[in-house]
């Protein structure tokens, strides 16, 4: 796992209907790891990731593996930014399968029924790792919103991007499957993808993040160990909350207690 940064952001603003929303954040992250991004309500999680993936005009440099992502196409950006847009529920009356098909699509496969060789195997490796192979051949629109939401989360991972944002990727899922779904995030850093988690579980992103990010009215505030960016000041001043804080197989626990 090589520590040198890959997605690099520099001085990143972002205004909405006229408001500043990010101002000047920057950050350097290295392939391997997975960040989570957290701050709360409105602090400006997901118009930062969007920012990263190009999907809303932005102040500032993006620059992945050395290159400007200035002057890619969508579709290049889209190959190498998978986002996964928060409460994102597909209400298309399609087959899980085709739905997942569509992560190809910035890969040239257009149409689901006639994927290629290396597309189906994606599509295959997505749906095994976010655990919707049982449903393949149903429409999406009869599963549960926490099964949707792992359609979803197939569709981004068939992307096979070296970047993957993930906007509230467990905030409707099982315990078991957000530990899964976490799980699973890692395994795609850990092979080698740069994956960014927004959340407000804070627990879980002590327990799974390398790195936690803390935006706070859209200012960068804290960009360290979770135990350190976690730690009681941070969570008192930007969360107004205490914590139960402990230990557990090395990782630090977090349980938010009381409001302060
Ligand atoms: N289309 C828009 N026009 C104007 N302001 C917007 C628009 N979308 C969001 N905002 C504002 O931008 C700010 C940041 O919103 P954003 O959705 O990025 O925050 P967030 O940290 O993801 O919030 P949450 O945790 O509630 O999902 C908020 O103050 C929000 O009200």
């Amino acid at each position: 796992m090589s520590a040198a940064p890959y997605l690099v952001a520099d001085g990143l603003r972002v205004a909405l209907g006229g408001r500043p929303v990010v101002h000047d954040v920057s950050l350097a992250l290295p392939r391997g790891h997975l960040a989570a991004l957290v701050g709360p309500n409105g602090a400006g999680k997901t118009s930062l990731l969007r920012a990263l993936a190009g999907l809303v005009p932005a102040q500032g440099r993006v620059m992945l593996g050395g290159d400007d992502m200035g002057g890619l196409s969508a579709r290049e950006r889209a190959r190498r930014f998978a986002y996964l847009p928060q409460g994102h529920v597909v209400h298309w009356p399609l087959p899980v399968r085709d739905i997942v098909a569509l992560g190809r699509y910035p890969h040239g496969a257009t149409d689901p029924a006639r994927l290629g060789r290396r597309d189906a195997e994606a599509v295959d490796r997505a749906m095994r790792a976010a655990d919707v192979v049982a449903f393949a051949d149903r429409r999406v629109t009869a599963l549960s919103g926490g099964e949707r939401s792992r359609v979803a989360l197939a569709r981004m991972l068939a992307v096979e991007a070296p970047v993957v944002l993930a906007d509230e990727p467990v905030a409707s899922l099982d315990p078991y499957h957000q530990i899964e779904v976490l799980a699973l995030l890692q395994r795609t850093a850990r092979a080698g993808a740069v994956v960014i988690v927004v959340t407000h579980d804070l627990g879980l992103a002590a327990r799974f993040a390398d790195r936690v990010l803390v935006l706070e009215a859209g200012r960068l505030v804290g960009d360290d160990v979770p135990g350190v960016a976690l730690g009681p000041a941070p969570l008192a001043e930007v969360f107004r909350v205490g914590a139960y804080r402990s230990g557990h197989e090395g990782q630090p626990v977090i349980v938010p207690w009381s409001a302060v």
